[in-house]
């Protein structure tokens, strides 16, 4: 079972923000993913590496539908995303989580710890009966114990790990098949990034899922990740096993990225 994009195109039209002029980034006439191919099995991490404006995030909401593509497509079991309508829409959407980089952004500050994570149960029709149940087995999974404790936290009262797993706990909480983390760890402490990380890589082997770890950071892919993919300027200049990926670079981008990586340029 995987999601895999093929060739791959977006191209934005409309104005361009006034970050990417200054930055001098791809001009609307380029494309923000240029004709990309990634698979993504159930049971693996896969990272996905490259500098901001590389457009790692507009291919992974491709991948979870949340943004049309120009060209290309997107199948989760052989069977493109952009047919599926009504129930097998929804139950894509169930299959297909996403979690960000500031969970206390994407957390509503009012919300219980017990709310926000129960959020998608409501939406995806579980029985409320169900719910306080299943609230508790993702809380539990993801480490935030005892449950009771955090239940009827809100996210001001807990700590940066603490949110990214609340943030996590409220995806996993539907049981879903892949799980897109777009810069997980940016915000967190380095001394908490390391626990998150490890706690990604539990899961994918406990509950076999598959894990798209977005991230501009090669030594964080490169501590779970079975798989990296180097993105630069929309394309994805080089991929394979993490462990050829950084040995045996054969990008000129990787072994920039790399060299900038000082222990694993050692390494
Ligand atoms: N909604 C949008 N409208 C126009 N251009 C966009 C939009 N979203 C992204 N872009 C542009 O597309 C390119 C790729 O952006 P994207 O966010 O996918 O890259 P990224 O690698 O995820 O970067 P970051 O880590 O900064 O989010 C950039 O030039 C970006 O400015």
């Amino acid at each position: 079972m995987s999601l895999v994009a093929e060739d791959v195109r977006v191209r934005y039209g409309g104005r361009r923000p006034l970050a990417d002029v200054l930055l001098r980034r791809p001009s609307p006439g380029s494309f923000a993913v240029d004709g990309v191919r990634l698979s993504l099995a159930k049971g693996s991490v896969v990272a996905l590496v490259g500098e901001s404006g590389s457009g790692k995030s507009t291919l992974a909401r491709c991948m979870a539908r949340v943004q049309d593509l120009t060209g290309g497509r997107v199948s989760v079991d052989g069977v493109d995303v952009a047919t599926l309508r009504g129930r097998d829409l929804k139950a894509f959407r169930r299959r297909v989580q996403m979690i960000f980089q500031d969970p206390y952004e994407s957390l509503s500050p009012r919300q219980r710890v017990r709310d926000i994570v129960a959020e998608g149960l409501a939406v995806h029709g579980v029985p409320r009966a169900e719910r306080e149940e299943r609230v508790r087995a993702a809380l539990t999974a993801v480490g935030l114990t005892p449950v009771e404790s955090f239940l009827d936290r809100r996210p001001f009262e807990l700590s940066g790990g603490q949110r990214q797993r609340v943030a996590i706990a409220g995806g996993l909480v539907l049981d879903p098949d892949y799980l897109i983390a777009d810069e997980p760890v940016s915000m967190l402490d380095v001394s908490v990034r390391a626990s998150v990380l490890k706690l990604l890589d539990d899961l994918r082997e406990s509950r076999e899922l598959g894990v798209l770890l977005i991230t501009h950071d090669l030594a964080t892919a490169v501590h779970v990740a079975d798989h990296v993919a180097v993105m630069h300027g929309g394309r994805i200049v080089e991929q394979g096993p993490a462990s050829q990926v950084t040995r045996e670079p054969a990008h000129p981008y990787t072994r920039a990225l790399l060299a900038a990586t000082p222990a694993l340029d050692r390494g």
